[in-house]
């Protein structure tokens, strides 16, 4: 069995690598078809769902892995939000959500004038490429929580659903 996970950023990489240690993983760089900012849970998971189903047809039997991050707007606020997408060798699409942590409102300003999370964490948080180290979410939880962490928990709902219809079949 072959995993290809639908981005080359290390901490959605790392995170599928690390619920499937015995399993050749990669990463390629593929379209979300979405906004480079999602900004509702719709369209952060479309992303998701877009990046699974190209992953899946990369290699004959392997099952494609497409991990999306975006915001979305709760009333006046808004939250940081993750979608996993798990495609397959037959299609089955199994789908999970990740933590999600409220965005100061400055850095949803920006967000609202149109900017990208990614470099409004870099210039909030003075670093550079937060989006490929601790992310927003390792920022604002002190670095309890970082952004491989959030993704692996992503990881092991959809392994867990896939695993579960697995054994369903093999009892039918
Ligand atoms: O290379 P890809 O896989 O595209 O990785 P990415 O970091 O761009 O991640 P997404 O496209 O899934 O995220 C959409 C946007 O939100 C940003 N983003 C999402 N979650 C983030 C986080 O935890 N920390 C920093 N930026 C984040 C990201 O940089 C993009 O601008
Ligand atoms: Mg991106």
């Amino acid at each position: 069995m072959k995993i290809v996970v639908g981005s080359t950023n290390l901490p959605k990489v790392n995170a599928v690598k690390n619920n499937f240690p015995d399993v050749e993983v990669f990463g390629v760089e593929v379209s979300s078809k979405v906004s480079a900012q999602p900004f509702s849970d719709e369209e952060t998971l479309e992303g998701a769902i877009n990046r699974a189903r190209e992953c899946a047809k990369h290699t004959k039997g392997c099952i494609g892995i497409g991990l999306e991050g975006g915001v979305t707007e709760m009333g006046e606020d808004l939250y940081l939000c993750n979608w996993g997408v798990l495609v397959d060798h037959n299609e089955n699409t199994y789908t999970a959500s990740g933590a999600r942590i409220l965005l100061p409102d400055e850095v949803a300003e920006q967000l609202h004038k149109g900017q990208e999370l990614g470099d409004v964490m870099d210039a909030y948080a003075k670093r550079t490429g937060v989006r490929s180290k601790e992310g927003a979410i390792g920022i604002f939880t002190n670095e309890l929580v970082n952004r491989t962490a959030m993704f692996e928990h992503v990881v092991q709902l959809l392994k867990g659903q896939y695993e579960y219809d697995q054994v369903q079949k093999g009892e039918q």
